[in-house]
């Protein structure tokens, strides 16, 4: 079930040297992955370069029903990909069903798009003269992308690319391979010919290097930290390449005194919660209108305090572990802190209490803006709430920050729903929806949040390149 090579040209490639694969449930070893580098990356480039020709060759709707046969080949495995995605990733099995369920729409919604790149005529001025605007496929393009969501980072990128007739490397996470690699077995059983996907294990900071160099790579497409966005934007510029940067967030929530608390209360139950809190889109700061205060948190911490921490692979569990120690001592170093400059503990994890991966689902009443919970991203389970006042108060706050990916409002008050919807500076705004991730709608944020839209006929458009043809008769 677990692939322990790479993928270049349609073959599986082996190496002595390996990195390990850990399941973060219990700290075991899943297996062994090439640990690739600057050699494996060329080498991708090599067939991805040398399959572009015949892969843009093809109509859209050819490469369409290619993309059709794998989107259904994905669906049929559904259950295995699920448990590869628990298994190094940590999120339940129910939740890693849906992501390839999300992933698989993608590549569903773009075997469509491609059909629909549309040109236009534009009357000319001179007379003798017709123009006309076509669009091409950029040519290789490399995609590199985070664990979290193991599956749905690759297709929102290869999908689009594929459909417009690039030809794709990817490098996934270390943490979690395995699912990229299940995904290009199933992309080659459906026939996408060799060096149209391929995978490279290994070196993050080697492959990087590599792909940022080449000249043949025209588009890079990365979802992770800002830090390391910034770094690869960096290297993209030295052959300036198009570029796609799906980044850090810090998402504001306002419940409003004209909110419906139950819906709200959910809302933050499937905002902050979904994947343990480690998206880039969860709520990380919780504003609510004094008025509704008590109410408001008595109802989420009910909530919040239901939902099971366990091992992703047993039924019934609601939240996974974290990735790793890492990941969870910067979420306890964040209650922590919390809990010192005068936070109060509404239910979860106590301090000192735990060392592992499992963090129980945490709220905090009384944050204040200096915690450091309410100025980074926590990335894991906790719900820090505070209090404010006016609508005035709530933007300032809410947009006092150097990300700007996504955005929540609550509230049954459509005129305060507009304005503040449209007053908030960020790329993504969820009114009374804490979901609001979709394949045919764009994806991405605003400032440090990254550049670029993934999903929809934007997301295409990052792809393909824009041809002006004046024709003198
Ligand atoms: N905006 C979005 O859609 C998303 C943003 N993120 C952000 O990413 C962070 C968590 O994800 P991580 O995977 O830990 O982020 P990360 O940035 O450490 O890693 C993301 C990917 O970049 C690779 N990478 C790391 N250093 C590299 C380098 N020097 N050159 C080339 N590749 C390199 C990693 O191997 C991985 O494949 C959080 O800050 C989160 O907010 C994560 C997922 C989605
Ligand atoms: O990486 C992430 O956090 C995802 O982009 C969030 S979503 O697309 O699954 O909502």
């Amino acid at each position: 079930m677990l692939k322990q090579a790479m993928f270049i040209h349609g073959e599986w490639i082996t190496a002595s040297d390996t990195m390990e694969v850990i399941n973060p449930a219990d700290g075991s070893v899943l297996g062994h992955v090439p640990r690739g580098g600057q050699d494996e990356a060329v080498r991708a480039v090599d067939a991805a370069a040398a399959a572009f020709k015949s892969w843009s060759s093809l109509t859209a709707g050819e490469r369409g029903s290619l993309m059709r046969r794998w989107h259904d080949l994905i669906k049929q495995h559904t259950e295995e990909l699920a448990e590869i995605m628990t298994l190094e990733q940590g999120k339940p099995l129910k939740e890693a069903a849906g992501e390839i369920a999300y992933a698989n729409s993608f590549i569903d919604w773009y075997a469509e798009e491609g059909k629909r790149i549309y040109g236009e005529t534009i009357p000319a001025s001179a007379a003798g003269k017709r123009i006309f605007v076509t669009k091409q496929p950029v040519g290789v393009a490399a995609a590199i992308t985070p664990w979290n969501f193991p599956a749905s980072m690759i297709t929102r990128k290869a999908a689009p690319a594929l459909a417009a007739g690039c030809t794709v490397v990817i490098k996934p996470s270390e943490e979690t391979p395995y699912t990229a690699l299940k995904l290009a077995e199933l992309a080659h059983e459906a026939g996408i010919p060799a060096g149209v996907i391929n995978v490279v294990t290994g070196s993050a900071a080697e492959i990087g290097e590599a792909w940022q160099k080449d000249s043949r790579v025209r588009k890079l497409s990365f979802t992770g930290s800002t830090a390391v966005g910034k770094q690869l934007m960096q290297g993209a510029a030295e052959t300036l390449k198009k570029i796609s940067l799906e980044l850090g967030g810090h998402a504001p929530f306002i419940v409003t005194n004209q909110a419906d608390l139950d819906k709200a209360a959910q809302g933050v139950l499937l905002s902050k919660f979904r994947n343990g809190g480690q998206t880039c889109i969860c709520a990380n700061r919780i504003y609510v209108q004094a008025e509704v205060a008590e109410e408001f948190s008595r109802k989420v911490t009910a909530l919040a305090s239901r939902l099971k921490v366990g091992n992703g692979m047993e039924d019934g569990i609601d939240i996974g572990p974290l990735i790793h120690d890492e990941a969870a001592r910067k979420v306890r170093d964040h209650i922590q802190d919390a809990l010192r400059k005068g936070g109060r503990l509404l239910t979860g994890e106590q301090p000192g209490s735990n060392t592992s991966t499992y963090i129980s689902p945490t709220i905090i009443m009384d944050a204040t803006d200096d915690m450091l919970c309410m100025q980074e991203e926590t990335f894991g389970p906790l719900a820090p709430i505070t209090v404010y006042h006016t609508e005035e108060e709530v933007i300032d706050r809410a947009n006092n920050s150097p990300y700007g990916l996504a955005a929540y409002v609550f509230t049954e008050h459509l005129g305060e729903a507009v304005r503040i919807s449209e007053a908030l500076e960020y790329g993504i705004v969820g009114i009374n929806d804490p979901l609001p991730s979709t394949a045919q709608a764009p994806f991405g944020g605003f400032k440090q949040s990254g550049l670029g839209r993934e999903g929809g006929h934007y997301g295409i458009e990052e792809y393909v390149e824009v041809k002006y043809i004046s024709l003198g008769l």
